[in-house]
């Protein structure tokens, strides 16, 4: 019995296979390697290297492996790169998503559970957000995941599979025990990016925008650990395995942080007084995105422990720092 993951080589998946695999359940991780890393994978774990719209190696690994549940974590997830290449997003994240879900189905899976985001919201208004609260993507990304949440929806009426929908905020941190974390060069998220002005990767952190209507003026986010977010996966498995209904969820902690603010945790846990520049907005940035977390907890029983800024600031140093010994070596 495993469960199939698929980016499991990833940033997020890495950490949804480590705690699978320190939970003592057997996985086995589908990954293109595009963003993904073969080390991310523990050495016990089986990886296949391959693209998860091929039906044929699907269904191969699903016997092979006796897999009896998929978490789909696979996709391409940079904004600004899906403004710029819709089609190819749409492929990936949705045509791709649709073929997986087919095979899923066509094996007689039951129990599925996809990384979704907050970014199906858009610019919302609302804070907390709930999940209930208006639809509304602002790029082809959130369209992209938005779309496979539908057909999940679908397939589950039509077809008995059964899902959990995991709406991602601000995924940040790293493995408690460093064993995996955010690798990707040029990532562009906060904390990555100021843990490298930090190092003196970069030369400093821009501030995008300053004129929001926040308590300081810049963007406030919901941060949620990663560790925290792979276990609430087994937790979502937990409830299908169960016998739950499919549900959507989001994830994160319900409170929010302004870039200031983890500009000011990064200095203040580094030691470093890295530059910081007050720069213009960034086009599409909401305000404020904080999560509602509520359903998930009532109906999950998700209890994070890592809840923590400064944890999640020193988790993401290391890893950094991590990387940077790699370099070296
Ligand atoms: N990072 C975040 O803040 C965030 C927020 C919300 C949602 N998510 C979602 O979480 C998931 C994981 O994101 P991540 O940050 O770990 O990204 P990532 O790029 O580190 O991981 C994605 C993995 O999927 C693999 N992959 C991509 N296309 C594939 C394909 N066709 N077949 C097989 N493997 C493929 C990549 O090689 C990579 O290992 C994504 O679905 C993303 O949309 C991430
Ligand atoms: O160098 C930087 C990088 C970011 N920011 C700001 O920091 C905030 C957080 O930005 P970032 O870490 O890039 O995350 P988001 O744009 O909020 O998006 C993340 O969170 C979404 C869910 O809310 C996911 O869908 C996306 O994949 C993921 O990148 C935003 O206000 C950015 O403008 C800066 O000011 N300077």
């Amino acid at each position: 019995m495993a469960v199939l993951v698929t980016g499991g080589a990833g940033y997020i998946g890495s950490h949804m296979v480590l705690a699978l695999h320190d939970a003592g359940e057997e996985a086995v991780v589908l990954d293109d390697l595009s963003t993904g890393f073969p080390w991310a994978v523990p050495d016990d774990v089986p990886l296949v290297e391959g693209d998860i719209a091929d039906a044929a190696l699907v269904a191969k690994i699903i016997a092979e492996y006796d897999v009896t549940a998929v978490a789909h974590f696979a996709a391409r997830i940079v904004v600004p790169e899906s403004v710029a290449d819709p089609l190819g997003y749409y492929l990936a994240n949705t045509v791709k998503s649709r073929a997986l879900i087919e095979a899923v189905v066509t094996a007689g899976i039951r129990d599925f559970v996809f990384s979704s985001t907050a970014a199906v919201y858009g610019n919302t208004t609302v804070s907390p957000v709930p999940e209930d609260a208006p639809l509304a993507p602002v790029s082809p990304y959130g369209r992209s995941k938005l779309m496979t949440e539908w057909m999940l929806a679908d397939a589950a009426q039509a077809h008995g599979l059964r899902y959990v929908v995991l709406r991602y905020f601000n995924v940040a941190g790293a493995d408690p025990a460093g064993r995996s974390g955010q690798s990707t060069p040029h990532a562009t998220h906060l904390i990555k990016v100021a843990c490298q002005a930090a190092l003196g990767l970069r030369p400093g952190l821009d501030v995008f925008g300053t004129d929001y209507p926040t308590p300081d003026g810049s963007c406030v986010r919901d941060y949620i650990q990663v560790t925290d977010l792979a276990e609430a996966h087994l937790a979502a498995l937990a409830h299908l395995r169960g016998g739950g209904a499919s549900g959507i969820y989001n994830c994160g902690y319900g409170r929010g942080y302004s870039v200031l603010e983890v500009a000011e945790a990064v200095k203040r846990i580094s030691g470093v007084d890295f530059p910081v520049r007050l720069a213009p907005r960034r086009a599409g940035d909401p305000a404020s995105i904080v999560a509602d977390v509520r359903r998930i907890r009532a109906d999950l029983g998700w209890v994070p422990t890592r809840a923590d800024l400064d944890g999640i600031v020193m988790q993401a140093l290391a890893w950094e720092r991590e990387l940077l010994a790699r370099e070296g070596a």
